[in-house]
Parts: C-alpha cells; sequence; structure tokens
C-alpha cells in the first residue's frame, strides 16, 4: 500500500524554528504577552514555561484550542526548559506576588533569585537570546538580569517606560480626540510612579506643544501635570477594578518583539544601561529611547531634554543606583 505522503509536518526547516519567543510566567500578563503575539501571527512559535504545572497546562491548551482562528503560531509549554530551545526572544514575566507588610527591597530580593533559577535555563538551550524584562521593578531588574546572564548590555532589554509612554499617548489622543499614533512623546528614567514626561519634546502630528493652540488646552503646565498623574493613576484604577493588569502590556510587549524579529529598527522607550547620558557616571539601568532591531538595541536616542527633566532623570537613575547596588550584583 502506498505510504500517505506527509500533509502536515511538525518538522522544522533544517530542525530550527524560524521565529520563536519563551515566555516566563503563565500568569495574568504572561498569556496576555502570548495572547497578543498569536493573534498578530507576530512569531511562528510560542513557548511557555512556569513552576506550576496545572495552570500552565491549562493555559497552553485553552490558547492552543484558539489555532483555528488565528494566523497559526505554534504553543507549546512545560515546566522542563528545554521546550525553550532555540528562542530569539525570551520574555520574562515571572515574578513573586508582593505580600502583605513585604519590602519592596525583600520583593526584589525574591524576584532575584526568580532571574537567578531562570536566566541560566533560558540561556542553555538559546544562548544568544535576547532577554526581555517585564517583571517588576523592571528596570532593577533588568540590570540584575544583566548581570546574572553576562550578555552584551544591548541584549537584555526591561519593557521600562515604554508602557507608561503607551499610555500617556492614549490619554493625549484622547484629550484632543486624534489617534495615539499622531501623539509623539517619550516618558523617560524609571518605570512606574517616578517617569519622568518629556513635555518638551511633545509633538502633535509634528506640531510641537507650543504651537498647538488647542481649545483642550492640553498646553497648559497644570494640564500636562493631570495627564502624567493620570497615567500613574490608571495603573492603580486597574489594579482596584480587576486586580491586574494585562492587556496594554501584553500588547506593549507584542509590539516589542515585533519590531526586534522584524529587524524593523523602529524606536521603543525601554531600559538599557544609561550610564554617559545627561550626566550619569554610574551603571545604572532606566529608561531612554532606543532603536531596536534583531541585535536587540542597537541604538540610544540622545533626547535632548530641558534642564528640569534632566534634573529628574538624574534623580531616577541615582535612586536605581542605591536599589540595584543592594542587591549585590
Ligand atoms: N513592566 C510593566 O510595565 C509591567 C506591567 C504589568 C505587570 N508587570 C509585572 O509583571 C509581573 C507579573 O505580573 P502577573 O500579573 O502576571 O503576576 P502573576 O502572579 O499572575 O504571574 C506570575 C507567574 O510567575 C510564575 N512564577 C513565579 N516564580 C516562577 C519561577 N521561578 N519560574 C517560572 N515561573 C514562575 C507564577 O507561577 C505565576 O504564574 C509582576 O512583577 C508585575 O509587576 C510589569
Ligand atoms: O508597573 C506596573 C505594575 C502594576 C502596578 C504597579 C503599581 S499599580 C499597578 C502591577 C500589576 C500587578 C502586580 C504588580 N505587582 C508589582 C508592582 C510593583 C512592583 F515593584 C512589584 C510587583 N504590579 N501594573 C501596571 O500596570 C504597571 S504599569 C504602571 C504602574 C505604576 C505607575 C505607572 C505605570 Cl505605567
Amino acid at each position: 500500500m502506498d505510504t500517505v505522503p506527509t500533509i502536515c509536518s511538525t518538522d522544522r526547516p533544517n530542525g530550527k524554528p524560524l521565529s520563536k519567543v519563551t515566555i516566563v510566567g503563565s500568569g495574568q500578563v504572561g498569556m496576555a504577552c502570548a495572547f497578543s503575539l498569536v493573534t498578530q501571527g507576530i512569531t511562528d512559535e510560542v513557548a511557555l514555561v512556569d513552576m506550576v504545572k496545572d495552570k500552565l497546562a491549562g493555559e497552553v491548551m485553552d490558547l492552543q484550542q484558539g489555532s483555528v482562528f488565528t494566523p497559526g503560531v505554534k504553543i507549546y509549554g512545560s515546566t522542563d526548559y528545554s521546550v525553550t530551545k532555540d528562542s530569539k526572544i525570551c520574555v520574562i514575566t515571572a515574578g513573586a506576588r508582593q505580600k502583605e507588610g513585604e519590602s519592596r527591597l525583600q520583593l526584589i530580593e525574591k524576584n532575584v533569585q526568580i532571574l537567578k533559577q531562570t536566566i541560566p535555563q533560558l540561556l542553555k538551550y538559546s544562548p544568544n537570546a535576547i532577554l526581555l524584562l517585564v517583571t517588576n521593578p523592571v528596570d532593577v531588574l533588568t540590570y540584575c538580569a544583566w548581570k546574572i546572564s553576562g550578555r552584551p548590555v544591548g541584549t537584555v532589554i526591561g519593557t521600562g517606560t515604554s508602557l507608561d509612554t503607551g499610555r500617556l499617548k492614549f490619554l493625549i489622543a484622547e484629550k484632543i480626540n486624534i489617534s495615539p499614533k499622531c501623539v509623539h512623546i517619550w516618558i523617560i528614567g524609571e518605570h512606574g510612579d517616578s517617569s519622568v514626561p518629556v513635555w518638551s519634546r511633545l509633538q502633535i502630528g509634528g506640531v510641537n506643544l507650543q504651537e498647538l493652540n488647542h481649545p483642550s488646552g492640553i498646553s497648559e503646565e497644570k494640564s500636562l501635570e493631570e495627564l502624567h498623574k493620570a497615567v500613574v493613576n490608571s495603573a492603580y484604577d486597574i489594579i482596584k477594578l480587576k486586580g491586574y493588569t494585562s492587556w496594554a502590556i501584553g500588547l506593549n510587549v507584542a509590539d516589542i518583539c515585533r519590531t526586534i524579529l522584524h529587524n524593523s529598527r523602529r524606536i521603543h522607550a525601554v531600559t538599557t544601561l544609561v550610564q554617559g547620558f545627561y550626566g550619569v557616571a554610574e551603571e545604572v539601568f532606566a529608561s531612554l529611547p532606543c532603536v531596536l532591531d534583531t541585535s536587540g538595541i542597537s541604538n540610544v536616542i540622545p533626547l535632548e531634554v530641558n534642564d528640569d527633566e534632566k534634573e529628574k532623570f538624574l534623580q531616577a537613575t541615582n535612586t536605581l543606583y542605591e536599589v540595584q547596588q543592594s542587591t549585590g550584583l
């Protein structure tokens, strides 16, 4: 009897995946990252790892069973890191939950231990992978990941203030009724409550803020301060309403992965070594606009900021440096 021709081989051409992303942590954020990558068809394969076997298995099965409705991404997972082999990018969302009364430094120590467990395993199977940190506090943990990995600085990236920047673009766009894609602004420095919006470089469709006599009064200083407060408060509001945040960070991570995997050389506000910028003397990680391609960070944009913005950036990097040094890495 003739052998039935193979019509759906799971074998890979030359044995390696074309483009594969591993996500460490199948929690709220990790699954939002996976869902965003899969539904947009940004990569050919998504591997998920977690230490909680049943939750991981349930999430993988559930996402796999949507395959007929998506562009056709191979999805699999395991508690065994061999499943991550040949990843181009490893996204780290694994983190400990902050317990009642636990200090920030105690939480950092727990998350550093997670990095010490996971990064050697990831690099064992994908020695040339780019590491993309999401776990908080993301700037400090990106520094720690760089130290633990021993990899070149441009290949260890944190999502940094890219989510902060995306949220601000959305809020400005809502206020003046235009697409967020026409709002050009950067938030730099430390991700979260102490981030630094670079108002001096805000442009709407190429028009400087100062020339924009918009009826909403967006150009007034009070309005700008309120917008930055809204970026921070919205994160806390979402936590109050649904207990966690996931969709915006998942879409943000997928967008960063798309730029890297497609070699687009688009610019994202991500965490990297900022020593030498704005007078930073120490080896400290914070966010600046960076050009991303298949090598990771190829360039850091020397964004011109005013004196107030520079001062706030330096204050943030001083604080970050102290916390980074406290990790002992
Ligand atoms: N950078 C940002 O903009 C941003 C935005 C939102 C959330 N976050 C951060 O993302 C992280 C994850 O948030 P979440 O809501 O998904 O939390 P979560 O608790 O839902 O998920 C964390 C997952 O990590 C797993 N995990 C813990 N230790 C592990 C280990 N050693 N190996 C493998 N997996 C391990 C857990 O089992 C869990 O599934 C948090 O630190 C959060 O602050 C960052
Ligand atoms: O960074 C986070 C984590 C958080 C969060 C943190 C404070 S309020 C909401 C989040 C969600 C779920 C769990 C945690 N845990 C956590 C937070 C901080 C940390 F240092 C360690 C763990 N954080 N969710 C978010 O959307 C973001 S983005 C954000 C937060 C504050 C100001 C501005 C921004 Cl754009």
